[in-house]
């Protein structure tokens, strides 16, 4: 749906993108992370026409978007990170307006409106004044009006900031099930527990260049699989050290008690023929688990200011 290459954005003093490579399948909710100042906007920016780049390649379902920007807004829905307000309009009238904008007619308009507050969850206050709508209301309000004319990427900058845990999670709801339709979004945060229990996929931006992309759960069992197994025994501990000391994928082994802990290099699939070589010696096994990385670390690790990355 969406890939980039080599993408570059110079400023006078500033490169804030330095050879960028992204790519997003169809469907995918994507989670686009880094540090303040990382250059997750200017990306934004480029990818909705708003910017041009200094170098670099962007398609978006095919199509050269730096050269086609007219083609480009029919395929995109921006949501920025600020909400102008506006007086006197109802919610009905405010995205009726967007959609005379956009140059759909007056009867299909309306219909649209319709169809996208039912999408975010606000038909029911179709009446009510946009400027009286709470901070999480409107931020869905805008997603609805990035909607209006059915675009097939949805574009998203730091969208969550600043919604209370309540509307936070009617959010994330709204976004699952527009991608289970099959609408694309990308959404960007510096928060990456924002992003990590909804997308699909993730981005980590640093220093204007991609340092890690990929399916959320691959990029975790990467990370993981350097951890140690913790094996806990109930009985028969001798021949669970004797066949893990023989084992050519464990290469280190520490007990405590009934409890072993080794390092094992082996694929999830002989991860769990291990567990099951075990059972079959008649070893009682209570627990057989790996330990987990938590996301947040691998991304202050990635960004860390001591090792050469801004601050968070
Ligand atoms: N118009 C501009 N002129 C000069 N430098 C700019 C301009 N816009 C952005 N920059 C610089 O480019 C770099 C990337 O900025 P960008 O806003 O893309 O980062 P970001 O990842 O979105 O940060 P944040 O999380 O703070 O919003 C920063 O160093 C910023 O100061």
């Amino acid at each position: 749906m969406l890939k980039i290459e080599s993408l570059t954005r110079r400023y006078p003093h500033v490169t804030a993108l330095d050879g960028l490579n992204m790519e997003i399948g169809h469907g995918q909710l994507y989670g686009f992370v880094g540090p303040n100042g990382a250059g997750k906007t200017t990306t934004i920016r480029i990818i909705s026409g708003l910017l041009r780049p200094t170098s670099g390649k962007v398609w978006i379902d095919g199509i050269r978007a730096e050269k086609e920007t007219r083609v480009l807004k029919s395929k995109i829905g921006y949501v920025p990170d600020f909400f102008g307000v506006y007086d006197n309009l109802t919610v009905m009238e405010y995205l009726e307006f967007y959609s005379a904008a956009y140059g759909i007619d007056e009867k299909e308009g309306r219909l649209r409106a319709s169809e996208v507050l039912e999408r975010v969850q606000l038909f029911h206050i179709k009446d009510r004044m946009v400027d009286e709508l709470s901070r999480g209301m409107q931020q869905r309000l805008c997603l609805a009006r990035a909607l209006i004319h059915r675009p097939q990427l949805l574009v998203m900058d730091e969208p969550a900031s600043g919604l209370d845990p309540g509307a936070r999670r009617i959010f994330k709801e709204v976004l699952r099930s527009l991608c289970e339709e099959g609408y694309t979004v990308l959404i960007s945060s510096h928060i990456l527990s924002d992003l990590a229990d909804m997308c699909s996929n993730i981005g980590v931006i640093h220093q204007g260049k991609m340092v890690l992309e990929g399916p959320i759960d691959e990029i975790m069992t990467s990370i993981d699989s350097s951890n140690p197994i913790l094996i806990e025994v109930y009985q028969n501990l001798e021949t669970a050290v004797h066949l893990l000391n023989r084992h050519p994928l464990v290469s280190r082994i520490a007990i405590d008690k009934n409890m072993i802990s080794i390092l094992f290099t082996g694929s999830r699939e002989e991860e769990a023929q291990l567990l099951r070589q075990l059972v079959e010696q008649k070893v009682l096994v209570t627990s057989f688990r790996r330990e987990h990385n938590n996301l947040e670390s691998v991304f202050f690790h990635l960004t860390d200011p001591v090792q050469g990355g801004t601050t968070v």
